[in-house]
């Protein structure tokens, strides 16, 4: 994948996300609609806040309220800001006094791509900064878009946390060459969507992609599912069979749970990893096969090594490359972003008057710990989006308040415990890794934020959660 194309990958769901540097209370009249709208709205209180944000997400559109005359200051910073991401589309909210002066004026002719005159008029608002993302996209698809994206929809990879950046530039980075690669992590973090990333910025692209289970298939079936057999092979063979090995001839083929392949047949598959041959079942015939091999698992293979389940040496040869996926808890920022996505995704089975997230649903969805990971959020979401009959889901649409109430057997002090945790995990999350401005949500100080981190085993962001 080259760097662009994750620009392309993330455009869609990022068009709804705004920066907003000023105070809560010129966008404050806009509030309701904005959420109505499905807009997520990043405040910031200071420049650098922006900018160290812009580092890790990259929404669409920046609304900055220009709020002195210091128009140099200001062209200075948002000269920064457009060095750091030239697909933002800048908007000026500013008082009508101030656009008399000529500077002001000047800078966002020059610099602005539109502006509104405060107080905010919220229909107005809303239709500017719907163009703004719009332009924004309709830029950043001219200018990465190429015929070698074939990105389907279904196939996106929504996230823009610094975890899937780096993942983004994994996938770039393997899908040059034409080793195997092994990807980890829990269960719903996204493997096979990688393993699909992988093979569609390879040089196979035009080749089959194909994906076997190792885990679901019933053992007495796998050799001749994988390897193929011919007409009589055994009883009930009455035809010659293409495995699946060789039906990915010229592409890739993706092994998921691979630690659930019976040791006999581990034996086979490192032959052909090595020779690149295989034999179907029952032929006599060695035939060439010219495939990629992607594999994954959720288990620890080198826990099931120790244990003998899995072959060392197969270990070696599947393990040349490792993409690690990072459970969604641990992608800062990004559970918003998939909500929306999914939102939008399924737009056509959600309930007419459904309009969006509330944000205590927001506030509880960033504090849960998705055990599930991404696949759990997609059903959550999906099911709220049918059963809500109110304008905006809520967390008991979502099924996690419920969940929290039937912990009710647990003391006062545990759910205390509970709650404090979730609240400082969602004010970083909302911060985006911020403490200086999460301790102001919280309306705590910083040390007693830092003493809570602690408390609760909450590492700083940058760093794995205990
Ligand atoms: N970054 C992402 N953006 C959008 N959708 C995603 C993303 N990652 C995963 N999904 C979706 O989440 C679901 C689970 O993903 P996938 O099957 O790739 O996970 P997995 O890690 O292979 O799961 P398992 O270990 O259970 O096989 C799929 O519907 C997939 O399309």
């Amino acid at each position: 994948m080259a760097a662009e194309d994750t620009d392309v990958v993330q455009s869609s769901i990022l068009r709804r996300v705004a920066l907003y540097l000023g105070p809560e209370d010129v966008i404050a009249p806009a509030r309701e609609l904005l959420s109505i709208q499905e807009w997520t709205v990043l405040p910031f209180r200071h420049i650098d806040e922006v900018s160290a944000a812009l580092r890790k997400q990259q929404p669409s559109v920046g609304i900055l309220v220009l709020q002195d005359v210091d128009a140099a200051k200001w062209q200075k910073h948002l000269l920064r800001l457009i060095a750091q991401n030239e697909n933002i589309r800048w908007l000026a909210l500013v008082e009508k006094e101030l656009l008399s002066q000529l500077s002001i004026r000047q800078l966002i002719g020059s610099a602005f791509y539109d502006y509104h005159t405060t107080p905010i008029d919220p229909q107005r608002f809303l239709v500017m900064l719907g163009h703004a993302a719009g332009m924004a996209e309709i830029s950043r698809e001219a200018l990465f878009t190429s015929d070698a994206d074939p990105t389907t929809p279904e196939d996106q990879m929504v996230g823009a946390s610094k975890q899937m950046q780096k993942i983004y530039q994994d996938i770039r980075k393997v899908a040059a060459t034409d080793a195997p690669v092994l990807i980890t992590g829990e269960s719903g973090t996204g493997k096979e969507l990688t393993a699909k990333a992988i093979h569609e910025r390879s040089f196979r692209k035009s080749g089959p992609f194909i994906a076997v289970n190792c885990g679901a298939l019933p053992a007495n079936l796998i050799q001749s599912e994988l390897f193929g057999h011919e007409k009589g092979a055994f009883t009930g063979a009455t035809e010659r069979k293409i495995g699946r090995i060789e039906a990915a001839n010229g592409g890739t083929l993706f092994l998921d749970e691979i630690g659930d392949l019976p040791l006999d047949l581990q034996v086979n598959l490192l032959r052909f990893l090595q020779e690149q041959t295989i034999h179907r079942v029952g032929g006599r015939d060695e035939i060439r096969v010219d495939v990629r091999v992607l594999a994954a698992t959720h288990v620890n293979l080198e826990e099931a090594i120790k244990g003998g389940a899995f072959r060392q040496d197969l270990y070696y040869r599947l393990n040349v490359l490792q993409i690690h996926m990072p459970p969604l808890r641990a992608r800062e920022g990004d559970i918003p972003l998939l909500a929306n996505y999914v939102f939008h995704r399924f737009a056509d089975e959600r309930g007419q008057r459904v309009k969006g997230f509330s944000e205590d649903a927001l506030q509880i969805m960033n504090g849960y710990s998705w055990p599930g990971n991404i696949r759990e959020l997609i059903n959550r979401v999906r099911r709220a989006m049918v059963m809500c009959d109110k304008i905006l889901i809520n967390a008991e649409d979502l099924g996690l308040e419920r969940r929290q109430n039937q912990r009710a057997r647990i003391s006062l002090a545990e759910a205390r415990d509970v709650a404090e945790r979730n609240v400082i995990k969602a004010a970083i999350a909302q911060s985006l890794g911020s403490i200086t401005r999460a301790a102001e949500l919280l309306q705590i100080s910083r040390v007693s934020l830092y003493r809570l981190m602690e408390k609760h085993g909450i590492t700083p962001p940058g760093q794995k959660d205990r």
